[in-house]
């Protein structure tokens, strides 16, 4: 079997189109949504992350600004600004790049977020109410990934679906979206022995390992849905994912590339969580 590829960027792309005329509309009422993006140090994949945030809400009409810190900024400075961002009511999405320097404490400022304005989805009440099933604001990775899984009518109900990873960010909260589809989820970590019996049985599998081109054919069921997560940086600047995709391409059914895969998906959703916020806030 040759997988059929799931683009991310082009399937980006139309939701991007259809957001821009959300945004429009929503400024015909007054609202302008407005992102503010905090990055700490100088760190260059965080920057080409953050620029890639710009440019996306640019394209959707999202008015966004990048606040950038030095490394040596102290936690207490951080608050000092995320309380400041928190009490302006121009300001609707708040997202601070991570990772942070060593001597700041990740939590502390992501728990500082007001979780109205939470577009990244990491704050305990958002990750509860999505545990729990209710509206909230997805953390922007998993929500891409049912999203492309959705777009192409990838049946989750009833079906297993493994995940090799268990990071806040992704490998856990993805497992709780996939639970809330009605999918069996195996969580499968650095810690599991002989992997391939998990990975064998997958109907779905999601790797976010952060190891290049780890999980190849021999780890998949025949027609697997393989959704790579992994954006590793090879010595010679390529960019890879966790799955080799040549020959993993050769026994899934659906795959994600990388580049063009989930990241652009990310960020997407992220757009869409500030429409989201700016709406919601409109109405306090
Ligand atoms: N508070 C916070 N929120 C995040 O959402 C967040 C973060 N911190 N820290 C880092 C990770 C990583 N991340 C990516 C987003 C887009 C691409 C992306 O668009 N990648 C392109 C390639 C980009 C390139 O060429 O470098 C692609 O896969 O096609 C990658 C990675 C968001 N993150």
């Amino acid at each position: 079997m040759t997988a059929e590829i799931i683009n991310g960027k082009e399937l980006a792309a139309e939701l991007k189109s259809e957001m821009k005329e959300e945004v429009e509309r929503v400024r015909k009422q007054g609202i302008v949504p407005h992102l503010t993006v905090v990055l700490v140090g100088d760190d260059p994949a965080s920057k080409s992350y953050v620029n890639g945030k710009k440019k996306a809400s640019k394209e959707v009409g999202i008015s966004s600004q990048i606040i950038e810190l030095p490394t040596f900024t102290t936690e207490k400075e951080l608050l000092k600004l995320i309380n400041k961002l928190n009490l302006d009511r121009d300001v609707h999405g708040i997202l601070v790049q991570l990772p942070l320097p060593e001597h700041i404490k990740e939590q502390s400022i992501i728990e500082a977020i007001d979780p109205a304005k939470d577009v990244d989805g990491f704050h305990p009440v958002n990750i509860g109410r999505m545990m729990t099933g209710k509206d909230t604001f997805l953390s922007c990775t998993p929500y891409g990934i049912i999203t492309m899984l959705k777009s192409r009518n990838i049946q989750m109900e009833g079906k297993h679906a493994v995940i090799i990873g268990r990071s806040n960010i992704v490998g856990k909260p993805v497992g709780q979206l996939l639970l809330n589809e009605n999918a069996t989820v195996t969580y499968c970590h650095s810690k599991t022995p002989d992997l391939k019996t998990y990975t064998k049985n997958a109907d779905i599998l999601i790797v976010a390992v952060g190891k290049a081109n780890k999980i190849d054919a021999d780890y998949l069921q025949d027609g697997a849905v393989v959704i790579d997560v992994g954006i590793n940086r090879l010595a010679d600047g390529t960019l890879t994912g966790d799955v080799d995709f040549a020959s993993a391409k050769e026994r899934a059914s659906y795959i994600t590339p990388v580049p063009k895969g989930v990241g652009p998906m990310t960020i997407t959703m992220l757009l869409k969580n500030t429409i989201k916020a700016a709406i919601g806030l409109a109405d306090k």
